[in-house]
Order: C-alpha cells, then structure tokens, then sequence
C-alpha cells in the first residue's frame, strides 16, 4: 500500500506540535490556532482514533505570562518559565477540549523514563491505559526536573520516543513550515519541498538545518532524528505546516500535504526499541567495510571486524556502531567494555583466550545480532 494510504488506516496516532505553531512571532499564544487543534484532535476522537498530544510551548507561555520577549539563556530560567508556562497551557486545553466533552491528561517525561526497563514499561502502561478510557494524554518534558543529562532534548526526539512506546501507527509533527525542503528556505530561496522521502540518507541530513525562530528549538535536524526513530519502530512520520487548513483530517485522508517518511517493514519488538532508542549511548564502535557489510546484512559484530573505540563502557551498556565515514549503521548492548575490545579488536574470538586471563566469559560476539538494531 502506498505511504499516503497507509495513512487513512492509522488508528493510534501521536501529533507534535511545536512553539512555532502555536505562539504568534510577538511571543504571544496563537489562540485561534489551539482552537483550531483542540477541534481537529477531538473530531479525530470520535471517530474512534486513539490520540496522543506532544506540545511544547510551556517556555513560551511563561514568558508571555513574566512579560518577557527573549528566551533565557540560562538552564534554571527555561525551567522557571517552563513551570510557570506548562500549567497555563494545561489550563487552556482543558478548557478548549472540555468545549467538546474531551477528557485530557498531563503526562510530564524525562529520559529518566526510558533509561530503565521498568519505567519504560510503567509510561507505557499509563499512556495505555489513558487511551484505552477515551483520554487524550498531552506530553510535554518535565523541563522543571531535566537538566542536561536528563533531558530527551526536544519535543520532536520526545513525540518519536512516546510513538515508539505506545506502537503508534503514525506520527505527524506540526511546524511553522510545510515540511522539509532541500534546504532551509529562509536562506535558500530556491529551496524545494520533498513530498516523499524513502530513505534518510547522508544527503537528507545534511539538508536539514536549526531552527527558523527565537522561540522554536531544533529546526528539522531534530525532526530527521524524530523521524530516524519513529520509521525504524514502524511508525510513519509526516512534517507539515500547523497552520494549514484541516491539516490533521485532509493528511489522514491521504491528501499529499507536507513530507512523509514511510515507516519501515520490520517492526521492532518493544525491548529491541527500547535498546535502540531508551538507552543512554555510552560510546562508539567503529567498523572496516567488511563488519559494515556484514551487520547491515544481518550478523553479528565481531571483534575482528573493529577498527577504533570511542568513549568508556561497560558489559552490557548501549553502544553507537559507524562506519569508517563516521555513520551510524546500527547499535546495541555491547558483550564487553570499552577496556577489553581496545585489546580484543582485529582479532579472531579464538586468539581471545590468549588476551583474556581471567576467567571472564568468552563472547565470540562483541554485540550479538539479537541484541543490536540496525540504523539505516
Ligand atoms: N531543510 C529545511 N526545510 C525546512 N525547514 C528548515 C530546513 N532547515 C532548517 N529549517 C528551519 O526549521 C524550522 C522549523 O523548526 P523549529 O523552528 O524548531 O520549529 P518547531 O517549533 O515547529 O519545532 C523552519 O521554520 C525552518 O526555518
Ligand atoms: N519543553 C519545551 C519545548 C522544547 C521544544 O522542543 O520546543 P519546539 O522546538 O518548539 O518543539 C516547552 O514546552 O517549551
């Protein structure tokens, strides 16, 4: 079936939408614009589709309400506007969804969540069963709580993890733009929108750029990264603009609005996708063309087949694997730390007995097919 068609037939579906779309230029909230959203995501409700609601705009609204026009540069300032900003915004959309007898809940994540099994598995329990009692969940980042290292980031990485937590059938970003162009068209006036893009290869990144606005973060980089996510869990992903007209229903009726990324054939399983996409990346492993081939073709990592190793990790922590040109072609749980393959690589798993004298357990793999995702 073809991707737009595919389309019509999603069922669960999660919808981001950034500040751009829903704060005006003068930093002030784009009312007419959240009305219009509340009603298109209520409409879609009834008719029985399972919706979930990733907004941003907390920073935004609490500048608004401090009266102030530029985004902080400081951490403790953008957590302090985001607190004051997330309740205003919750206030607002469950008052515009109460209009059309639509129940909400906020859901407030941090990479917290996703770093550990469990709290994997717990966030998607309650976004489940949220859905299942008819309830749209609003997402946003705990901004209060994420510093840096807890941090997912952004709200387009954040909309990839939760389609990829809940096994969304499709992912639709809303932004101040009609979808990716082959460049940025604030610069490049002879930029041209993509409608559809198959593969994300080394040229599509490179086409995306930062973001357009004071207030919006990221720009499309980070929405290729939501879309690397989602489409390797299965989840097609469409960029288009929020402030086209019936955006939502004319794209789930297959309308060729914005830029589709076609979700992959293979479905990972939920722990595969949390390997991939909850874990925190410790380091790299960087291959010979031989191992790339070898990987992409399904096997598993092996020593022999290392060139360098990038970064400090321990048996079992998530590993990046590139190639020579620095892509990332897969990753997964490594067998062995960072220490021991700086002695085991280019070598054959039987000479390993000779560099290993303890008596630690012999991986003939350093990451074994079951435990890696590939990237591409
Ligand atoms: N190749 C590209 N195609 C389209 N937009 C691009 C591209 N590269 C950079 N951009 C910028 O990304 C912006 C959208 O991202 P962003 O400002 O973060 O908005 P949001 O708040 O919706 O996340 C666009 O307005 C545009 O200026
Ligand atoms: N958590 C932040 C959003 C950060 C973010 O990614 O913003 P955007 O690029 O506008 O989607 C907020 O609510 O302001």
């Amino acid at each position: 079936m073809l991707p737009r068609q595919e389309l019509t037939k999603a069922k669960r579906i999660v919808i981001k939408v950034g500040t751009s779309t829903l704060n005006y230029d003068t930093g002030k909230l784009n009312i007419s614009r959240i009305e219009h959203l509340v009603r298109e995501l209520s409409d879609l409700a009834n008719q029985g589709k399972e919706i979930i609601l990733v907004s941003s705009g907390a920073v935004g609204a609490g500048l608004e309400r401090m009266k102030k026009n530029t985004r902080p540069a400081s951490i403790p300032e953008k957590q302090a506007m985001a607190a004051v900003g997330q309740g205003i915004l919750m206030h607002i959309y469950e008052k515009l969804f109460a209009e059309y007898d639509q129940i909400v809940a906020q859901v407030l994540l941090t990479k917290e969540n996703s770093r550990q099994y469990s709290q994997y598995i717990n966030s998607r329990n309650a976004l489940m069963a949220l859905l299942s009692m008819g309830v749209i969940p609003i997402i946003n980042e705990n901004d209060a709580v994420a510093v840096d290292e807890l941090k997912i980031g952004d709200n387009d990485t954040l909309s990839a993890t939760v389609a990829t937590l809940v096994d969304a059938d499709a992912l639709i970003i809303l932004s101040d733009i009609d979808g990716l162009y082959t460049a940025n068209p604030s610069k490049d006036k002879n930029a041209k929108l993509l409608h559809e893009v198959p593969h994300i290869t080394p040229e599509i990144e490179n086409m995306a750029g930062g973001a357009g606005t004071s207030m919006g973060t990221g720009g499309m980089s980070t929405k290729i990264k939501a879309a690397k996510i989602a489409i390797n869990s299965g989840c097609t992903m469409v960029i288009a603009s929020g402030s086209e007209h019936d955006v939502l229903r004319r794209l789930l009726k297959g309308e060729e609005l914005g830029t589709i990324f076609p979700a992959k054939e293979t479905h990972l399983k939920q722990r595969k996708s949390w390997l991939a996409f909850g874990k925190q990346i410790a380091g790299d492993i960087i291959v010979d063309k031989g191992c790339e081939k070898a990987v992409l073709s399904g096997s598993s990592l092996l020593a022999v087949g290392i060139l360098a190793i990038a970064g400090e990790f321990k048996q079992g922590n998530t590993v990046r694997i590139l190639s020579q040109s620095g892509r990332e072609i897969a990753r997964g749980s490594v067998n062995y730390s960072s220490q021991t393959l700086q002695k085991l690589k280019g070598l054959h798993s039987d000479e390993f007995k000779n560099i290993l004298l303890d008596n630690s357990p012999i991986f003939d793999e350093a990451v074994h097919r079951d435990n890696m995702v590939i990237m591409v």
